[in-house]
Protein backbone atom coordinates (compact mmCIF):
# COMPACT_ATOMS: atom_id res chain seq x y z
CA UNK A 1 0.00 0.00 0.00
CA UNK A 2 1.42 3.09 -0.79
CA UNK A 3 2.06 5.90 2.01
CA UNK A 4 2.20 9.15 -0.21
CA UNK A 5 0.89 10.22 -3.76
CA UNK A 6 2.75 12.06 -6.36
CA UNK A 7 1.80 14.30 -8.60
CA UNK A 8 3.20 15.94 -11.88
CA UNK A 9 1.25 19.12 -13.02
CA UNK A 10 1.49 19.12 -16.88
CA UNK A 11 0.97 23.78 -16.54
CA UNK A 12 0.13 26.32 -14.38
CA UNK A 13 -1.54 28.70 -15.70
CA UNK A 14 -5.02 29.58 -14.73
CA UNK A 15 -5.93 26.34 -13.48
CA UNK A 16 -2.80 25.02 -12.56
CA UNK A 17 -2.19 27.48 -10.24
CA UNK A 18 -5.40 27.35 -9.24
CA UNK A 19 -4.84 23.19 -8.68
CA UNK A 20 -1.36 24.07 -6.72
CA UNK A 21 -3.27 26.56 -4.34
CA UNK A 22 -6.36 24.08 -3.60
CA UNK A 23 -3.47 20.87 -3.12
CA UNK A 24 -1.86 23.53 -0.49
CA UNK A 25 -4.47 25.16 0.68
CA UNK A 26 -6.21 21.53 1.86
CA UNK A 27 -3.58 19.27 2.22
CA UNK A 28 -4.81 18.65 5.97
CA UNK A 29 -8.22 17.82 4.63
CA UNK A 30 -6.58 15.59 1.84
CA UNK A 31 -4.66 13.86 3.76
CA UNK A 32 -7.36 13.02 6.34
CA UNK A 33 -9.23 12.01 3.32
CA UNK A 34 -7.16 9.76 1.71
CA UNK A 35 -4.97 8.60 4.93
CA UNK A 36 -1.67 9.46 3.15
CA UNK A 37 -0.07 13.01 1.57
CA UNK A 38 -0.73 14.33 -1.61
CA UNK A 39 2.14 16.17 -2.83
CA UNK A 40 3.38 18.20 -6.70
CA UNK A 41 6.53 16.67 -7.13
CA UNK A 42 7.30 19.02 -10.76
CA UNK A 43 5.38 21.10 -12.81
CA UNK A 44 5.79 21.74 -16.86
CA UNK A 45 5.72 25.62 -17.49
CA UNK A 46 6.72 27.09 -20.98
CA UNK A 47 8.22 30.40 -20.21
CA UNK A 48 10.97 30.28 -17.37
CA UNK A 49 10.81 33.69 -17.07
CA UNK A 50 7.24 34.76 -16.31
CA UNK A 51 6.25 35.87 -13.28
CA UNK A 52 4.50 33.75 -11.01
CA UNK A 53 2.23 34.20 -7.80
CA UNK A 54 2.64 30.49 -6.83
CA UNK A 55 3.70 29.57 -3.46
CA UNK A 56 5.60 26.37 -4.96
CA UNK A 57 9.12 26.13 -5.10
CA UNK A 58 10.81 26.83 -7.67
CA UNK A 59 13.04 23.95 -7.83
CA UNK A 60 10.09 21.81 -9.14
CA UNK A 61 9.57 23.71 -12.20
CA UNK A 62 10.63 22.18 -15.76
CA UNK A 63 10.57 23.05 -19.10
CA UNK A 64 11.00 19.53 -20.05
CA UNK A 65 7.69 17.42 -20.14
CA UNK A 66 9.88 14.39 -20.45
CA UNK A 67 11.37 14.87 -16.96
CA UNK A 68 7.82 14.47 -15.57
CA UNK A 69 6.27 11.81 -17.73
CA UNK A 70 9.04 9.44 -16.95
CA UNK A 71 9.73 10.31 -13.51
CA UNK A 72 8.82 6.93 -11.55
CA UNK A 73 7.77 8.34 -8.49
CA UNK A 74 5.34 10.17 -10.11
CA UNK A 75 1.49 8.70 -9.68
CA UNK A 76 -0.85 10.97 -11.16
CA UNK A 77 -0.24 13.43 -14.20
CA UNK A 78 -2.63 16.47 -13.91
CA UNK A 79 -2.89 17.72 -17.68
CA UNK A 80 -3.50 21.17 -17.59
CA UNK A 81 -1.85 22.93 -20.57
CA UNK A 82 -4.34 23.17 -23.20
CA UNK A 83 -3.74 22.52 -26.89
CA UNK A 84 -4.42 19.54 -28.72
CA UNK A 85 -1.41 17.76 -30.37
CA UNK A 86 1.34 17.98 -27.35
CA UNK A 87 -1.53 17.17 -24.40
CA UNK A 88 -2.51 14.71 -26.21
CA UNK A 89 0.31 13.03 -26.71
CA UNK A 90 1.62 13.73 -22.90
CA UNK A 91 -1.51 12.13 -21.99
CA UNK A 92 -0.71 9.02 -24.14
CA UNK A 93 2.59 8.40 -22.68
CA UNK A 94 1.42 8.88 -19.10
CA UNK A 95 -1.10 6.11 -19.82
CA UNK A 96 1.22 3.55 -21.54
CA UNK A 97 3.64 4.32 -18.46
CA UNK A 98 0.79 3.12 -16.59
CA UNK A 99 -0.05 6.39 -14.43
CA UNK A 100 -3.55 7.59 -13.71
CA UNK A 101 -4.18 10.95 -15.52
CA UNK A 102 -6.56 14.03 -15.16
CA UNK A 103 -6.84 16.45 -17.73
CA UNK A 104 -9.26 19.55 -17.70
CA UNK A 105 -8.84 19.75 -21.59
CA UNK A 106 -11.72 19.17 -24.06
CA UNK A 107 -9.99 19.91 -27.13
CA UNK A 108 -8.11 16.68 -26.37
CA UNK A 109 -11.17 15.16 -25.02
CA UNK A 110 -13.83 15.89 -27.58
CA UNK A 111 -11.02 15.57 -30.40
CA UNK A 112 -9.33 12.28 -29.10
CA UNK A 113 -11.67 10.97 -26.30
CA UNK A 114 -12.66 7.99 -27.51
CA UNK A 115 -9.08 6.89 -28.38
CA UNK A 116 -7.56 7.70 -25.20
CA UNK A 117 -10.97 6.27 -22.90
CA UNK A 118 -9.81 3.14 -24.71
CA UNK A 119 -6.42 3.00 -24.07
CA UNK A 120 -6.96 3.95 -20.22
CA UNK A 121 -8.81 0.76 -20.12
CA UNK A 122 -6.29 -1.12 -21.86
CA UNK A 123 -3.97 0.02 -19.31
CA UNK A 124 -5.98 0.11 -16.23
CA UNK A 125 -5.16 3.40 -15.80
CA UNK A 126 -7.83 6.43 -15.10
CA UNK A 127 -8.50 8.60 -17.25
CA UNK A 128 -10.74 11.55 -15.57
CA UNK A 129 -11.91 14.82 -17.47
CA UNK A 130 -14.45 16.24 -14.62
CA UNK A 131 -13.21 20.25 -15.77
CA UNK A 132 -13.26 19.50 -19.67
CA UNK A 133 -17.03 20.34 -19.73
CA UNK A 134 -18.83 23.32 -17.21
CA UNK A 135 -15.46 23.81 -15.29
CA UNK A 136 -16.56 23.87 -11.66
CA UNK A 137 -20.02 21.90 -11.92
CA UNK A 138 -19.89 18.06 -11.55
CA UNK A 139 -21.34 17.31 -14.43
CA UNK A 140 -19.23 14.41 -16.22
CA UNK A 141 -19.93 12.77 -12.55
CA UNK A 142 -23.33 12.98 -12.51
CA UNK A 143 -23.82 11.80 -15.69
CA UNK A 144 -21.20 8.89 -15.18
CA UNK A 145 -22.95 7.96 -11.66
CA UNK A 146 -25.19 9.65 -10.58
CA UNK A 147 -27.32 8.96 -13.72
CA UNK A 148 -25.97 5.98 -14.38
CA UNK A 149 -28.69 4.33 -13.86
CA UNK A 150 -31.15 6.00 -16.34
CA UNK A 151 -31.60 6.62 -19.91
CA UNK A 152 -31.09 10.15 -20.94
CA UNK A 153 -32.92 11.43 -23.71
CA UNK A 154 -31.81 14.80 -24.39
CA UNK A 155 -29.37 17.79 -22.61
CA UNK A 156 -29.55 21.07 -23.09
CA UNK A 157 -27.18 23.94 -21.71
CA UNK A 158 -25.05 26.95 -21.36
CA UNK A 159 -21.26 25.52 -21.26
CA UNK A 160 -19.03 28.48 -22.32
CA UNK A 161 -18.56 30.92 -19.67
CA UNK A 162 -16.59 33.11 -21.72
CA UNK A 163 -19.47 33.89 -24.37
CA UNK A 164 -22.14 33.52 -21.38
CA UNK A 165 -20.53 36.61 -19.40
CA UNK A 166 -19.68 38.73 -23.13
CA UNK A 167 -23.88 38.46 -23.32
CA UNK A 168 -24.45 39.46 -19.71
CA UNK A 169 -22.35 42.02 -19.64
CA UNK A 170 -23.77 43.36 -22.86
CA UNK A 171 -26.91 43.09 -21.76
CA UNK A 172 -27.22 44.52 -18.36
CA UNK A 173 -23.45 47.16 -18.54
CA UNK A 174 -24.45 48.17 -22.38
CA UNK A 175 -20.42 46.98 -22.09
CA UNK A 176 -18.92 46.70 -25.79
CA UNK A 177 -18.38 43.29 -27.09
CA UNK A 178 -14.53 44.01 -27.07
CA UNK A 179 -14.28 45.29 -24.23
CA UNK A 180 -16.10 42.08 -22.46
CA UNK A 181 -14.25 39.66 -24.43
CA UNK A 182 -11.41 41.22 -22.80
CA UNK A 183 -12.57 41.00 -19.36
CA UNK A 184 -13.08 37.59 -19.71
CA UNK A 185 -9.45 36.81 -20.55
CA UNK A 186 -7.93 39.09 -18.07
CA UNK A 187 -10.75 36.61 -15.51
CA UNK A 188 -8.64 33.99 -16.75
CA UNK A 189 -12.67 32.19 -18.50
CA UNK A 190 -11.36 32.86 -22.24
CA UNK A 191 -9.36 30.39 -24.36
CA UNK A 192 -5.67 30.97 -25.33
CA UNK A 193 -7.12 31.47 -28.64
CA UNK A 194 -11.01 32.99 -27.73
CA UNK A 195 -12.07 32.46 -31.43
CA UNK A 196 -12.90 28.88 -30.04
CA UNK A 197 -14.86 30.23 -27.44
CA UNK A 198 -17.16 33.18 -29.36
CA UNK A 199 -17.40 30.96 -32.32
CA UNK A 200 -19.13 28.27 -30.12
CA UNK A 201 -16.41 25.79 -31.31
CA UNK A 202 -15.42 25.18 -27.54
CA UNK A 203 -19.00 24.28 -26.29
CA UNK A 204 -19.37 22.43 -29.30
CA UNK A 205 -16.51 20.45 -27.93
CA UNK A 206 -18.21 20.46 -24.65
CA UNK A 207 -21.38 18.96 -25.98
CA UNK A 208 -19.46 15.99 -28.02
CA UNK A 209 -17.81 14.92 -24.60
CA UNK A 210 -21.32 15.43 -22.64
CA UNK A 211 -23.27 14.05 -25.46
CA UNK A 212 -20.97 10.78 -25.64
CA UNK A 213 -20.89 9.97 -22.42
CA UNK A 214 -24.92 10.61 -22.04
CA UNK A 215 -26.00 8.44 -24.95
CA UNK A 216 -23.22 5.84 -24.65
CA UNK A 217 -22.00 6.23 -28.30
CA UNK A 218 -19.20 8.35 -30.07
CA UNK A 219 -20.24 12.00 -31.19
CA UNK A 220 -17.91 14.10 -33.14
CA UNK A 221 -17.23 17.52 -33.64
CA UNK A 222 -18.10 17.59 -36.94
CA UNK A 223 -21.32 16.21 -36.08
CA UNK A 224 -22.14 19.26 -33.73
CA UNK A 225 -24.17 22.14 -35.89
CA UNK A 226 -22.07 25.29 -34.67
CA UNK A 227 -23.64 28.82 -34.84
CA UNK A 228 -20.92 31.45 -33.33
CA UNK A 229 -21.16 34.65 -31.60
CA UNK A 230 -20.70 36.74 -34.80
CA UNK A 231 -24.19 36.28 -36.12
CA UNK A 232 -25.22 38.13 -33.85
CA UNK A 233 -26.09 41.47 -35.09
CA UNK A 234 -26.38 45.43 -33.62
CA UNK A 235 -29.81 45.78 -32.03
CA UNK A 236 -30.76 41.97 -31.90
CA UNK A 237 -30.03 41.58 -27.95
CA UNK A 238 -32.57 44.65 -28.01
CA UNK A 239 -34.93 43.26 -29.88
CA UNK A 240 -34.55 39.61 -28.11
CA UNK A 241 -35.63 41.75 -24.88
CA UNK A 242 -38.21 43.44 -26.64
CA UNK A 243 -40.18 40.14 -27.38
CA UNK A 244 -39.65 38.62 -23.99
CA UNK A 245 -36.22 36.90 -24.89
CA UNK A 246 -32.97 36.66 -23.46
CA UNK A 247 -30.01 35.97 -25.85
CA UNK A 248 -27.93 32.85 -24.93
CA UNK A 249 -25.38 30.98 -26.78
CA UNK A 250 -27.44 27.33 -26.23
CA UNK A 251 -25.64 23.63 -26.45
CA UNK A 252 -28.60 20.89 -27.41
CA UNK A 253 -28.54 17.89 -27.70
CA UNK A 254 -31.09 14.96 -28.29
CA UNK A 255 -31.92 11.40 -28.85
CA UNK A 256 -34.68 9.72 -30.53
CA UNK A 257 -34.76 6.50 -32.32
CA UNK A 258 -33.58 7.63 -35.75
CA UNK A 259 -30.15 9.11 -33.78
CA UNK A 260 -28.43 11.87 -32.18
CA UNK A 261 -28.34 15.36 -33.31
CA UNK A 262 -26.23 18.27 -31.45
CA UNK A 263 -26.00 22.07 -31.94
CA UNK A 264 -24.92 24.96 -30.26
CA UNK A 265 -25.75 28.67 -31.42
CA UNK A 266 -26.80 31.35 -29.72
CA UNK A 267 -30.93 31.23 -29.47
CA UNK A 268 -33.65 33.20 -28.03
CA UNK A 269 -34.65 31.80 -24.80
CA UNK A 270 -37.87 33.12 -23.31
CA UNK A 271 -37.29 35.16 -19.95
CA UNK A 272 -39.12 32.50 -18.17
CA UNK A 273 -37.02 29.39 -18.82
CA UNK A 274 -34.79 29.02 -16.47
CA UNK A 275 -31.05 29.30 -18.17
CA UNK A 276 -32.04 32.76 -19.23
CA UNK A 277 -31.19 33.78 -15.91
CA UNK A 278 -27.72 32.03 -15.74
CA UNK A 279 -25.34 34.54 -15.94
CA UNK A 280 -21.70 35.88 -16.21
CA UNK A 281 -19.28 32.78 -16.49
CA UNK A 282 -21.83 30.81 -14.81
CA UNK A 283 -22.97 27.47 -16.57
CA UNK A 284 -26.43 25.53 -16.08
CA UNK A 285 -27.39 22.04 -17.78
CA UNK A 286 -30.46 20.60 -18.17
CA UNK A 287 -30.21 16.86 -18.17
CA UNK A 288 -34.02 14.67 -19.46
CA UNK A 289 -33.85 11.02 -18.25
CA UNK A 290 -36.56 8.82 -18.66
CA UNK A 291 -37.14 8.13 -15.02
CA UNK A 292 -35.53 10.93 -13.48
CA UNK A 293 -37.50 13.26 -15.46
CA UNK A 294 -35.69 16.77 -15.73
CA UNK A 295 -32.93 17.69 -13.30
CA UNK A 296 -30.61 20.89 -13.68
CA UNK A 297 -27.12 21.60 -12.55
CA UNK A 298 -25.76 24.75 -12.22
CA UNK A 299 -22.28 26.87 -11.19
CA UNK A 300 -19.20 28.58 -12.04
CA UNK A 301 -18.73 27.51 -15.86
CA UNK A 302 -14.77 28.74 -16.26
CA UNK A 303 -12.27 30.70 -13.82
CA UNK A 304 -9.32 29.08 -11.60
CA UNK A 305 -10.55 28.19 -8.70
CA UNK A 306 -13.93 26.43 -9.55
CA UNK A 307 -11.97 25.02 -12.66
CA UNK A 308 -9.35 23.54 -10.12
CA UNK A 309 -12.41 22.33 -7.46
CA UNK A 310 -13.01 19.87 -10.45
CA UNK A 311 -9.57 18.37 -11.00
CA UNK A 312 -8.75 17.99 -7.61
CA UNK A 313 -11.65 16.11 -6.78
CA UNK A 314 -10.78 13.89 -9.85
CA UNK A 315 -7.13 13.69 -8.56
CA UNK A 316 -8.52 12.39 -5.08
CA UNK A 317 -10.94 9.75 -7.58
CA UNK A 318 -7.70 8.65 -8.75
CA UNK A 319 -5.84 8.63 -5.12
CA UNK A 320 -8.28 6.24 -4.05
CA UNK A 321 -8.81 3.56 -6.67
CA UNK A 322 -4.62 3.92 -6.22
CA UNK A 323 -5.02 3.19 -2.68
CA UNK A 324 -7.35 0.39 -3.47
CA UNK A 325 -5.70 -0.90 -6.36
CA UNK A 326 -8.13 -0.66 -8.67
CA UNK A 327 -7.95 2.47 -11.54
CA UNK A 328 -9.09 1.63 -14.82
CA UNK A 329 -11.81 -0.32 -13.81
CA UNK A 330 -14.31 2.19 -15.48
CA UNK A 331 -14.66 0.43 -19.11
CA UNK A 332 -15.25 3.00 -21.75
CA UNK A 333 -16.45 1.13 -24.81
CA UNK A 334 -19.49 3.07 -26.11
CA UNK A 335 -22.42 1.25 -26.25
CA UNK A 336 -24.24 2.19 -29.19
CA UNK A 337 -23.52 2.53 -32.65
CA UNK A 338 -22.74 6.16 -33.64
CA UNK A 339 -25.75 7.30 -35.88
CA UNK A 340 -25.91 11.45 -36.27
CA UNK A 341 -29.21 13.07 -37.32
CA UNK A 342 -29.35 16.36 -39.25
CA UNK A 343 -30.36 19.40 -36.93
CA UNK A 344 -32.48 20.24 -39.71
CA UNK A 345 -35.56 17.69 -38.70
CA UNK A 346 -35.70 19.67 -35.53
CA UNK A 347 -38.85 21.80 -34.78
CA UNK A 348 -38.92 25.18 -33.25
CA UNK A 349 -40.11 28.64 -33.03
CA UNK A 350 -38.08 31.20 -35.42
CA UNK A 351 -36.95 35.10 -35.07
CA UNK A 352 -36.23 36.26 -38.47
CA UNK A 353 -35.05 40.00 -38.81
CA UNK A 354 -35.30 41.47 -42.67
CA UNK A 355 -34.05 44.82 -44.29
CA UNK A 356 -36.45 45.42 -47.12
CA UNK A 357 -37.16 48.42 -49.52
CA UNK A 358 -39.73 50.57 -47.79
CA UNK A 359 -42.66 49.91 -51.62
CA UNK A 360 -46.11 48.35 -52.31
CA UNK A 361 -46.62 44.66 -52.13
CA UNK A 362 -43.08 43.82 -50.24
CA UNK A 363 -44.90 42.44 -46.94
CA UNK A 364 -47.22 39.92 -49.70
CA UNK A 365 -44.37 38.82 -50.98
CA UNK A 366 -42.48 37.75 -48.13
CA UNK A 367 -45.36 36.22 -46.62
CA UNK A 368 -46.28 34.35 -49.38
CA UNK A 369 -42.07 32.65 -49.21
CA UNK A 370 -43.56 31.54 -45.94
CA UNK A 371 -46.78 30.19 -47.22
CA UNK A 372 -44.99 28.32 -50.06
CA UNK A 373 -43.09 26.49 -47.52
CA UNK A 374 -45.64 25.92 -45.03
CA UNK A 375 -44.35 27.79 -42.52
CA UNK A 376 -47.01 29.33 -40.46
CA UNK A 377 -46.59 33.23 -38.71
CA UNK A 378 -46.92 34.33 -35.51
CA UNK A 379 -46.34 37.80 -35.58
CA UNK A 380 -45.25 40.09 -38.40
CA UNK A 381 -43.46 43.75 -37.10
CA UNK A 382 -42.08 46.68 -39.33
CA UNK A 383 -40.36 49.37 -38.57
CA UNK A 384 -37.98 52.01 -40.79
CA UNK A 385 -34.74 51.45 -40.87
CA UNK A 386 -31.49 53.96 -40.72
CA UNK A 387 -31.42 53.87 -44.75
CA UNK A 388 -34.16 56.06 -46.14
CA UNK A 389 -36.60 54.03 -48.29
CA UNK A 390 -35.86 51.04 -46.44
CA UNK A 391 -37.91 48.94 -43.49
CA UNK A 392 -37.08 46.61 -41.23
CA UNK A 393 -39.39 43.73 -40.64
CA UNK A 394 -39.06 41.43 -38.02
CA UNK A 395 -40.93 37.64 -37.99
CA UNK A 396 -41.66 35.90 -35.50
CA UNK A 397 -42.32 31.98 -37.11
CA UNK A 398 -45.03 29.02 -35.32
CA UNK A 399 -43.46 26.22 -34.70
CA UNK A 400 -41.28 24.64 -37.92
CA UNK A 401 -38.47 22.61 -38.80
CA UNK A 402 -35.23 23.50 -39.36
CA UNK A 403 -35.21 22.94 -43.18
CA UNK A 404 -38.36 24.73 -42.93
CA UNK A 405 -36.33 28.02 -41.73
CA UNK A 406 -33.76 27.33 -43.96
CA UNK A 407 -35.89 27.10 -47.39
CA UNK A 408 -37.54 30.12 -46.37
CA UNK A 409 -34.48 32.15 -45.53
CA UNK A 410 -32.63 30.93 -48.64
CA UNK A 411 -35.97 32.45 -50.76
CA UNK A 412 -36.09 35.47 -48.70
CA UNK A 413 -32.76 36.51 -50.22
CA UNK A 414 -34.33 37.38 -53.57
CA UNK A 415 -36.38 40.31 -51.91
CA UNK A 416 -34.64 40.78 -48.65
CA UNK A 417 -31.32 40.81 -46.62
CA UNK A 418 -31.67 38.61 -43.78
CA UNK A 419 -30.08 40.49 -40.62
CA UNK A 420 -30.35 37.53 -38.48
CA UNK A 421 -32.01 34.57 -37.53
CA UNK A 422 -32.51 32.92 -34.43
CA UNK A 423 -33.95 29.71 -33.08
CA UNK A 424 -36.50 30.47 -29.98
CA UNK A 425 -36.33 28.22 -27.12
CA UNK A 426 -38.74 27.87 -24.40
CA UNK A 427 -42.00 29.61 -25.45
CA UNK A 428 -44.32 27.15 -25.23
CA UNK A 429 -47.26 29.86 -26.17
CA UNK A 430 -48.66 28.59 -29.57
N1 LIG B 1 -9.45 28.81 -17.84
C1 LIG B 1 -10.57 28.15 -17.51
O1 LIG B 1 -11.48 28.68 -16.86
C2 LIG B 1 -10.72 26.72 -17.92
C3 LIG B 1 -9.78 26.09 -18.70
N2 LIG B 1 -9.94 24.78 -19.04
C4 LIG B 1 -8.91 24.09 -19.80
O2 LIG B 1 -7.77 23.92 -18.96
C5 LIG B 1 -6.58 23.95 -19.73
C6 LIG B 1 -5.64 25.03 -19.19
O3 LIG B 1 -6.29 26.28 -19.32
P1 LIG B 1 -5.69 27.59 -18.63
O4 LIG B 1 -5.12 27.27 -17.31
O5 LIG B 1 -6.75 28.61 -18.76
O6 LIG B 1 -4.50 27.93 -19.65
P2 LIG B 1 -3.29 28.93 -19.42
O7 LIG B 1 -2.90 29.40 -20.79
O8 LIG B 1 -3.62 29.94 -18.38
O9 LIG B 1 -2.12 27.99 -18.83
C7 LIG B 1 -1.44 27.05 -19.58
C8 LIG B 1 -0.23 26.60 -18.79
O10 LIG B 1 0.42 25.54 -19.47
C9 LIG B 1 1.77 25.88 -19.76
N3 LIG B 1 2.04 25.40 -21.11
C10 LIG B 1 1.26 25.54 -22.20
N4 LIG B 1 1.84 24.95 -23.26
C11 LIG B 1 3.00 24.44 -22.81
C12 LIG B 1 4.05 23.71 -23.43
N5 LIG B 1 4.02 23.42 -24.73
N6 LIG B 1 5.10 23.31 -22.68
C13 LIG B 1 5.15 23.63 -21.37
N7 LIG B 1 4.17 24.31 -20.71
C14 LIG B 1 3.12 24.71 -21.45
C15 LIG B 1 1.84 27.39 -19.68
O11 LIG B 1 3.17 27.74 -19.31
P3 LIG B 1 3.61 29.25 -18.96
O12 LIG B 1 2.97 29.56 -17.65
O13 LIG B 1 5.08 29.16 -18.84
O14 LIG B 1 3.12 30.08 -20.09
C16 LIG B 1 0.82 27.68 -18.59
O15 LIG B 1 1.41 27.55 -17.32
C17 LIG B 1 -7.03 24.16 -21.17
O16 LIG B 1 -7.17 22.90 -21.78
C18 LIG B 1 -8.40 24.82 -21.02
O17 LIG B 1 -9.24 24.63 -22.12
C19 LIG B 1 -11.05 24.06 -18.62
C20 LIG B 1 -12.01 24.64 -17.86
C21 LIG B 1 -11.94 26.03 -17.48
N1 LIG C 1 -13.13 29.14 -22.14
C1 LIG C 1 -13.97 28.24 -21.43
C2 LIG C 1 -13.27 27.82 -20.16
C3 LIG C 1 -13.93 26.68 -19.53
O1 LIG C 1 -14.14 25.63 -20.10
C4 LIG C 1 -15.27 28.92 -21.08
O2 LIG C 1 -15.33 30.15 -21.20
O3 LIG C 1 -16.22 28.23 -20.74
NA1 LIG D 1 -17.37 19.77 -14.76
Amino acid sequence: MKNEISIGLLGLGTVGSGVATILQQHQQDLHHKLGVPVSIKKVLIKNENKERFSTLDPSVFTTNAQEILNDPSIDIIVEVMGGIEEAKQAIEHALRAGKQVVTANKDVMAEYGHELLKLADAKKCDLFYEASVAGGIPIIRTLEDGLASDRISSLMGIVNGTTNFILTKMKQENMSYEVALAEATRLGYAEADPSADVDGVDAARKMVILSSLAFSTEVHLSDVLVRGMKEIRDGDMDLAEGFGYTMKMVGSSKKNQDGIEVAVEPVFLANSHLLASVNNEFNAVYIYGDAVGETMLYGPGAGSLPTATSVVSDIIAACRNLLLEVNGKRLHAAQHDRVIKSANHRYAKYFHRLLVKDEVGVLSNLTAIYSNHNASLQSVKQHPAGNEGMAEIILLTHSISRQQHLDVIEDLKDIASVISHYRIEGDESA
